[in-house]
């Protein structure tokens, strides 16, 4: 008799035996024994286990931090609700079309059926309390338990899988320790899947792959393995395959090839009652599934043994039997490859969640074959300039040089002592750190007000303990933790590392955020910690955009407080007021995107508001240089007169060309949104013997340093930058350079910040106005990286439409190696890819046959009809909107696409004309 890991439980947790076996040959178990106790016993038993430090790093080995990604609609909210009912977290299951799911909980989500934002949940697997206890640990004996035979804490990310979305995925991504990839047995890997993929393997991290719906008409497990191997470039290990009954009925369950055993779920149950039956049992009721799994255990022991030495020395113990080999021992091999991604193995699950088919074993496969937080790859941080892995850091093998990016490389005598004084002093620092944790979310909740979800890396989050913000460079106190389960809260003294929880009370931190807390009881912590910076990622830049109206003057307070609030939790929204028609317009990464903030500003922050038509984002540019324009602002403001002058001229960006050069006059060159601007002040004086945050001059009022100087300048103009001259678009590509002359432009105390900013931004505008009548300016428009995904069949037509319709450049057909998803990230392509590892054998991949692969009537489809193509292409956003009815019909329903913002690009004169033409008759 095989029991499947599932079924075994520690001593403690009871299974009710009368009612799970039935007959010998039929076992059957109710996987959930310890569950349905409720969600207060639950909440008890993490208070618990948060106040109590002693079983913190036994509790962080039970512990999984782990995310659900997947394209749109694979089923990723279906199987999570089904995880949390197995798991005894709730009572029900809730369903997407009802909209009666825990994860998607914003009353947006469950009008539209779709994940926005990422839920963070926790819950226990297998069901019980989970104990400081250290169990018997795989290795140690000859016949070790696995994991799953033990309650472990899993947090888990349900994370939205539209493309307007993706900057959630990745903020999501940062702060997980493995992840299980949901594609959908119809439709297979999908464009955004491989998007998906990319970024998570962008920060290493471990995945198992679960192959969803396999109950539907279509679905093609086979097919999609092989798609597995060819679009994610990695070797899926098939754990399972399909049981179909009777080999083309319907699907009934999975027989799993670690442990040669099937799995069987009743049609229209709910899932807790799993028939297991072994080998012998299979190859008596359905001989051929049993043949099949015989050569997926073959295969698996095979594949493993191309990558793990352990396994090979185990078949050998086996006399070279593949089925001999145990389970155990396959699981651990299947652990170390999915840890040490060299491999690219990466193990491959079946089920239909909605038939409440294969989830609790894809549960056990989280518990058993991904990481537990010490055991995920270093988080990369960013300090003083340096980047590397935080465990690095903390033990010393990260160096940084304090002070080194601000000062001029060292001179004097003794260069060398210098920099071990500063290291020194560094490691003092660093040796200062009580704990860094990352927000990688804020939610205003309704009840309990703001909501700052951190993950923390090192050290213990305590309650109470003092922040430091080392992105706003400011402190905040931690009033409260909490212990999230979805929109549901446990209060707690402390989040420990490795953990995921809530800090209440934050009154500035924003979505990315890096927090640190330092010993010692000063404001903030000692240099170089302050620019200590967890994964750093990109916003990419906005290409909708809309304007927002408050219904009345006096709603417009409240209006832009509840921006405010959207833009702490959403950093991929940007508000910008356009200065001349006071108009406030918000822009984002797509049309959804903008929608979704507009039910969350009316619907959920109540603000009285309308919002417009969702518009393009266009950009302006200059086509030559302005002569240098002078202007003096001479005002009261606020009762306090105010007065300075400044110089600007204007000129096109060329990023590729060399910036000017720096001397010590320059004060400040900063390229941001695509423009450059430059601070120059000949002749102010600066005095830097103080701090170098301190640094001030003669010429400036007393109280302004140089920092609130140069900030001025830049905000003025900055906020000319967000109006071209001609067309009113923001501009872009255009570089603006300040300059200030001491003896003529500063008027002593009258020069305060709001006049240089006043100054510098009508200097801008008239210089951008002069370009505007000599060289021009000219539109930009966005255009997008597209990657679309079609069978053989439609390629033809796809391209043609692509290349001649809409204006696109074909960038490449059935490139070897998907383009790196990285486009939100500031992290360089992945580091697997950079080590260059040899590419897949296909051949070797082994997948069972499919069923229902080819259609059963009318003409027979030749097989290369069916092979899926990529086509990846440059084409201007105005021709994507709307894009993918068109790509449907023109494939039959299979085609899909994902795209990310290539660049900004200029338009050609007919173009810009059309475009003009049709913005002001409207869409
Ligand atoms: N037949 C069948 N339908 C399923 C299965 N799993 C999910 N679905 C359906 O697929 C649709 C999408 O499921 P979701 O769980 O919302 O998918 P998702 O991946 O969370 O979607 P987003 O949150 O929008 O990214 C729903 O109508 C589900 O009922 C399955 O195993 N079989």
């Amino acid at each position: 008799m095989v029991v499947a890991p599932l079924l075994r439980f520690p001593s403690g947790v009871r299974c009710m035996s009368s009612n799970l076996y039935k007959t010998p040959s039929n076992i059957t178990c109710k996987t959930t024994c310890s569950s349905l106790k409720g969600l207060r016993s639950n909440y008890r038993q993490l208070q618990r286990f948060s106040t109590t430090s002693a079983c913190h790093d036994e509790a962080l080995d039970r512990t999984r931090n782990i995310g659900i990604i997947a394209h749109i609609d694979a089923g990723k909210t279906t199987t999570t609700e089904r995880m949390l009912f197995y798991s005894g977290f709730t009572r029900r299951i809730g369903d997407v079309d009802e909209g009666s799911t825990v994860t998607d909980f914003l009353p947006a989500e469950r009008a539209r059926g779709i994940t926005i934002q990422s839920a963070a949940i926790t819950f226990h697997w297998p069901p019980g309390e989970v104990t400081g206890v250290t169990g018997p640990q795989a290795g140690a004996q000859n016949e070790p338990t696995p994991r799953s035979a033990y309650p472990h804490t899993i947090n888990l990310i349900d994370t939205p899988g539209h493309a307007d979305f993706t900057f959630e995925v990745m903020r999501s991504l940062r702060i997980l320790d493995g992840a299980v990839c949901i594609l959908d047995g119809v439709a297979g890997v999908e464009a955004q899947t491989e998007k998906v993929w990319n970024q998570a393997s962008t920060y290493r991290i471990p995945r198992v792959i679960y192959v969803n719906k396999l109950d539907r008409d279509g679905a093609a497990f086979g097919r999609t393995v092989r798609e597995v191997s060819t679009r994610l470039c990695v070797y899926p290990a098939v754990c399972q395959i399909p049981w179909f009954d009777g080999g083309n009925g319907p699907f009934i369950g999975v027989a799993d090839s670690i442990r040669l055993q099937g799995l069987r779920w009743k049609e229209g149950e709910d899932g807790r009652t799993v028939k297991v039956a072994d080998l012998k049992q299979l190859e008596a009721e359905e001989p051929a599934l049993a043949a099949e799994l015989r050569r997926a255990r073959i295969a698996l022991i095979e594949l493993l043994s191309e990558h793990d030495e352990d396994i090979v020395e185990k078949f050998f113990e086996c006399e070279e039997d593949h089925l001999a080999v145990s389970s155990a021992d396959i699981i651990e091999s299947l652990r170390r490859c999915v840890l040490d991604q060299t491999s690219r193995i990466v193990p491959l699950f079946a089920g239909a969640s909605f038939r409440n088919m294969g989830v609790q074993p894809l549960l056990d496969s989280i518990v058993n074959l991904l990481p537990s937080p010490p055991e995920a790859p270093d988080p990369e941080v960013s300090i003083g300039g340096v980047k590397g892995g935080l465990r690095d850091l903390l033990s010393g093998d990260l160096i940084v040089e304090q002070g080194e990016k601000a000062s001029a490389p060292s001179k004097g005598k003794h260069p060398k002592k210098k920099n071990l004084a500063l290291q020194t002093s560094s490691k003092d620092a660093i040796g200062k750190l009580q704990s860094c944790a990352l927000a990688f979310k804020v939610v205003n909740d309704a009840k309990r007000g703001v909501l700052v979800y951190v993950r923390v890396y090192s050290g213990s989050l305590d309650r109470n303990s003092l922040l430091f913000n080392t992105n706003l460079q400011l402190s905040e106190r931690a009033p409260r933790l909490l212990k999230m389960y979805a929109n549901d809260a446990v209060e707690v003294d402390s989040i420990p590392a490795g953990h995921i929880g809530v800090v209440v009370g934050l009154k500035q931190t924003r979505t990315g955020d890096t927090l640190v807390s330092y010993a010692g009881n000063k404001a903030t912590p000692p240099e170089p910690l302050t620019s200590l910076q967890l994964r750093p990622i990109a916003v990419p830049p906005p290409v909708f955009f809309t304007s927002v109206e408050p219904h009345s003057l006096s709603e417009e307070k409240r209006m832009k407080e509840s921006l405010a609030l959207l833009l702490r939790e959403d950093p991929s929204l940007h508000v910008n007021i356009d200065e001349e028609s006071g108009q406030t317009l918000l822009s984002g990464m797509g049309e959804l995107h903008l929608e979704i903030a507009r039910d969350r500003l009316i619907n959920d922050l109540k603000a009285k508001a309308t919002m417009g038509r969702i518009e393009i984002g266009y950009r302006e540019s200059a086509l030559g240089t302005s002569s240098p324009i002078t202007k003096i602002f001479d005002k009261e403001i606020a009762g306090r007169k105010g007065k300075a002058g400044c110089t600007a001229v204007a000129e096109p960006l060329d990023e590729d060309l060399e910036s000017p050069e720096v001397d010590q006059d320059t004060l400040l060159v900063e390229t941001n949104d695509g423009n450059q601007i430059i601070v120059r002040a000949p002749g102010l004086q600066v005095d830097r013997s103080s701090r170098s945050e301190e640094e001030t001059s003669p010429f400036l009022a007393p109280g302004m340093d140089l920092v609130a100087f140069r900030t001025a300048l830049q905000n003025g103009a900055v906020a000319a930058l967000a109006r071209g001259p001609q067309f009113t678009f923001p501009m872009h590509d255009t570089r603006v350079t300040l300059t200030i002359d001491p003896a003529a432009d500063l008027f002593g105390n009258e020069t305060t910040t709001s006049a240089l900013s006043s100054a510098a931004r009508q200097a801008t505008a008239a210089a951008l106005q002069d370009v505007q009548f000599g060289a021009g300016t000219v539109m930009m428009e966005p255009v997008m990286n597209v990657i679309i995904s079609v069978d053989e069949a439609s390629l033809g037509s796809v391209v043609h439409d692509i290349s001649s319709s809409r204006g696109g450049h074909i960038i490449s057909l059935d490139e070897e190696v998907p383009l790196s998803g990285t486009d939100v990230s500031s992290t360089s392509a992945s580091a697997l890819e950079e080590e260059a590892l040899p590419p897949i054998d296909h051949s070797r991949v082994y997948a069972p046959p499919d069923p229902f692969e080819t259609p059963s009537v009318g003409v027979e489809i030749p097989v290369a009809a069916t092979r899926p193509r990529t086509i990846i292409a440059k084409v201007p956003l105005k021709e994507m909107v709307g894009y993918l009815k068109h790509l449907r019909s023109l494939t039959a329903g299979r085609g899909t696409f994902v795209m990310s913002v290539d660049r900004f690009e200029k338009m050609s004169g007919q173009r810009q004309k059309a475009v003009l033409a049709e913005l002001r008759g409207g869409f």
